[in-house]
C-alpha cells in the first residue's frame, strides 16, 4: 500500500488526508465519501505546466474534465492556470457556472448536438475539436449563420493503439473517434475545413488512449502527424500553429502500474516535437496536452463503512461496504484494480484476505479482489486509493443508490464541495401514474 498526496497515518493510528482525519471526515459527512487532497491536484496541475516552461515550449494544458467535473474543480483548475477540455453541454454549462474563463475550454466529443454546438459557439468557447464530417458540415453552417469565424482543432485518428485496457484505447484505426489518417480522412477533412471562410483551422488533434506508462506510442504519434503537417504544408499551403496531443497519463493504482511523473512526460513529447518540427523546417506549434486522470487520480479517496461479512468456507472471506459499483464503475467494467486500506487501523498489520464486495444487486459489484487487511469489524472504514479520476463522474443511481458527498481537504479544513444525494433527489424527476395523478 502507498500513501499518496498529503495522505499519512497520524498520531491516532488514523488515514489523514489534507491534514484532516478521515475517521472525522466520514463521522461528518457519513459515507461513502469521496475526500479529494485539494494540494496534491494542485501539485500535478503546476508539474505538467512547470515542464512545459522548462522546455520554454508555447503551451497549454487543458484538464480533461471527464475525469471528475464539478464547480469546484473547475475554479481550482481555473485558479491554476490550467485550460479546460469539455465533452458534452453538460461540463461546458458546469464550467461556466463555475466561471471558467470560455476562451480557455475546447469542447470534444464525437456526436455534439446542434444545441450543444450552438452553446459553444454563443457563449464565445477558445476552440472545437472537430471529430467528424457531420459535426465539420453542421458548426460551419452555425458559425456561418452567426457571422463568426470559429477556432478550430480536427481530430485525427492515427491508427496507433497504446498498450492500455482495450476499452479505453481511443487512437486505432477502427474507432468511432476522429478522422483516420491512414485512410486519406484527415486529409480530406482539412482540405474541406480550409475551403470554409467561417473555420479558422488551428491544428490538429489525437489521443491515443488512456492510462499509458511510457512514451513510444505518443513518440510514435508525432512522428505520423509530423508527415501529415508536412504534406498538408505542401500541398494545401497550410501551417499548424497548434498540436493537441491528448492525454492519457498513467498513475499509480496499484505496485502493478509504473507510471512516469508529469515532467517526464511532458520533457518527452516536447523533445519529440523538436525533433520532428527540425526536420520539417517549420515553426515550432504550440502544444496543448488533456490531462484528467493524473490531475485527479491519485488525489481522491474513496471512504466506506464495512457492514455484512460472508465467509466462503475454504475459498474466500467476503466483506460488503455502503458503495460499491455505483460509485466506482470501473472494476466491473475495466477489471480496474485498487489498493485500500482500513482507516481507523492504520498501524495493525495484515492477517486476512478480503474480498471488497458493493452492496448492489449484481454478483459483479466487487471493488476489490484478495485485499490483505488486518482483521475488520463491522463499522470500520475502507479506504479505496486513486478514486479521483472517473469515479465520481461515472457513478450512477442503479438500484437507486444515492450517490455520495464529495469534500475537498486541504491545511486541516474539509469543504464539502457536493452534497450526497437524497432519495428526494432521486425521484425528484419522477412523475406519477396518469391514474393517480387524475384522480386527485
Ligand atoms: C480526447 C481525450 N482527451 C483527454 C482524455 C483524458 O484522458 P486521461 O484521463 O487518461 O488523461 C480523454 C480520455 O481518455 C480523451 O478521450
Ligand atoms: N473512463 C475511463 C477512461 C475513458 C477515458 C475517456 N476517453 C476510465 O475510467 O479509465
Amino acid at each position: 500500500m502507498a500513501l499518496y498526496g498529503t495522505s499519512r497515518i497520524n498520531a491516532r493510528g488514523h488515514l489523514e488526508i489534507g491534514g484532516c482525519d478521515v475517521v472525522e471526515l466520514a463521522q461528518t459527512y457519513g459515507t461513502p465519501l469521496v475526500i479529494y487532497d485539494e494540494e496534491y491536484i494542485r501539485r500535478r496541475c503546476q508539474a505538467f505546466v512547470q515542464a512545459f516552461k522548462d522546455k520554454g515550449m508555447q503551451a497549454q494544458v487543458a484538464y480533461a474534465s471527464k475525469a471528475f467535473s464539478s464547480i469546484a474543480i473547475c475554479q481550482l483548475i481555473e485558479e491554476e492556470g490550467l485550460s479546460l477540455d469539455v465533452v458534452s453541454g453538460g461540463e461546458l454549462y458546469t464550467a461556466l457556472k463555475a466561471g471558467f474563463p470560455p476562451e480557455r475550454i475546447h469542447f470534444h466529443g464525437n456526436n455534439k448536438s446542434i444545441q450543444e454546438l450552438k452553446m459553444g459557439l454563443e457563449t464565445g468557447i477558445g476552440c472545437f475539436v472537430v471529430d467528424n464530417f457531420t459535426e465539420l458540415a453542421h458548426l460551419h453552417a452555425l458559425a456561418e449563420a452567426c457571422q463568426q469565424k470559429v477556432k478550430i482543432l480536427l481530430r485525427i485518428t492515427p491508427g496507433i493503439e497504446a498498450h492500455t485496457h482495450e476499452y479505453i484505447t481511443t487512437g486505432q484505426e477502427d474507432s468511432k473517434f476522429g478522422f483516420d489518417l491512414n485512410s486519406g480522412q484527415a486529409f480530406e477533412a482539412l482540405k474541406q475545413a480550409l475551403s470554409q471562410p467561417y473555420y479558422h483551422v488551428l491544428g490538429l488533434h489525437a489521443h491515443i488512449g488512456s492510462q499509458i506508462f511510457d512514451t513510444a506510442a505518443f513518440q510514435l504519434v508525432i512522428q505520423r502527424l509530423a508527415q501529415f503537417v508536412q504534406e498538408a504544408s505542401k500541398k494545401l499551403g497550410w501551417q499548424i500553429s497548434v498540436l493537441n496531443l491528448g492525454g492519457g497519463f498513467g498513475i499509480r493504482y496499484t505496485a502493478e502500474d509504473t507510471p512516469l511523473l508529469p515532467q517526464e512526460y511532458v520533457y518527452a513529447l516536447c523533445d519529440s516535437v523538436h525533433k520532428e518540427w527540425q526536420t520539417l523546417r517549420q515553426p515550432l506549434p504550440e502544444i496543448w496536452i488533456e490531462p484528467g486522470r493524473s490531475i485527479v487520480g491519485e488525489a481522491g479517496t474513496t471512504v466506506y463503512t464495512i457492514g455484512a461479512f460472508k465467509e466462503v468456507p475454504g475459498v474466500r472471506q467476503y466483506i460488503s461496504v455502503d458503495g460499491g459499483m455505483s460509485d466506482n464503475l470501473r472494476v466491473a467494467l475495466y477489471q480496474a484494480k485498487y489498493e485500500a486500506c482500513v482507516a481507523n487501523r492504520m498501524t495493525e498489520d495484515n492477517s486476512e484476505v478480503y474480498t471488497v464486495a458493493g452492496k448492489l444487486c449484481e454478483t459483479g459489484d466487487i471493488l476489490i479482489w484478495d485485499l490483505p487487511l488486518p482483521r475488520v469489524k463491522e463499522g470500520d472504514l475502507l479506504a479505496v486509493f486513486c478514486t479521483g479520476a472517473y469515479g465520481y463522474s461515472m457513478a450512477n443511481n442503479y438500484n437507486r443508490i444515492p450517490r455520495p458527498a464529495v469534500v475537498m481537504v486541504r491545511d486541516g479544513e474539509a469543504h464539502l464541495i457536493i452534497r450526497r444525494e437524497t432519495y428526494g433527489d432521486l425521484i425528484r424527476n419522477d412523475i406519477p401514474l396518469m391514474s393517480k395523478i387524475t384522480q386527485k
